[in-house]
């Protein structure tokens, strides 16, 4: 059996991960590791950053086969629209890496203002709702979606671009083998 470590406690990223690699072939693993990057991070390449490290983080932390890092952010476009970005990257042992970033959504004005003045989104979004811990549950994105759209549910199209990415390298390196 393989094992997968995810970068992370966040329930939302865990089942993620769960709902695309099945549990009769990989065992999982989970736990907190540096992102590297702000708390709050403010662009692709910062939350693409905290995706790669979280992931190159827990595969060596976990002696894994299969490490797997997912961050959320904001990005600012130049008309001044605030979106929500994530992104995932995938790492294996013999240091092949993935990436695949998440559909995005704007995020109102009042919010984008808070972040703005230096909250988090995870802060910000519970006294929007007057919930608590919406970052570990439907998510900002299931918020404004109306819960169309959950966390999970973005997270799961994440890791399934990561996983057909990385086995679509493996199938080739295999094929290229073969021919030699
Ligand atoms: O435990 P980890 O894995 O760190 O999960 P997280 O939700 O705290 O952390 P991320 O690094 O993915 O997110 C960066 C920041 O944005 C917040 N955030 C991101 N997406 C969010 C969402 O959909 N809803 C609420 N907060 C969100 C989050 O709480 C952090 O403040």
């Amino acid at each position: 059996m393989k094992k997968i470590a995810i970068g992370t406690r966040n329930q939302t990223k865990i089942a993620a991960v769960q709902a695309v690699f099945p549990k009769e072939a990989y065992e999982f693993v989970f736990s907190n590791v540096p992102s590297g990057v702000s708390n709050q991070p403010f662009s692709d390449e910062e939350t693409l950053q905290g995706a790669i490290n979280r992931a190159k983080n827990i595969v060596i932390k976990e002696d894994a086969d299969i490490g797997i890092g997912l961050e959320g952010g904001v990005v600012v476009d130049q008309n001044k629209t605030m979106w929500l970005c994530n992104w995932g990257a995938l790492v294996d042992r013999s240091g092949i890496v993935v990436v695949a970033s998440g559909a995005r959504i704007p995020l109102p004005s009042e919010v984008a203002d808070e972040l703005m003045n230096g909250k988090e989104l995870a802060e910000v979004m519970d006294e929007y709702t007057g919930k608590r811990n919406i970052r570990t549950n439907e998510g900002a994105i299931g918020v404004f979606t109306n819960g169309f759209v959950n966390r999970t549910e973005m997270y799961v199209h994440i890791v399934k671009l990561l996983a057909g990415q990385y086995e679509f390298l493996i199938r080739k390196d295999e094929k290229e083998y073969e021919n030699n």
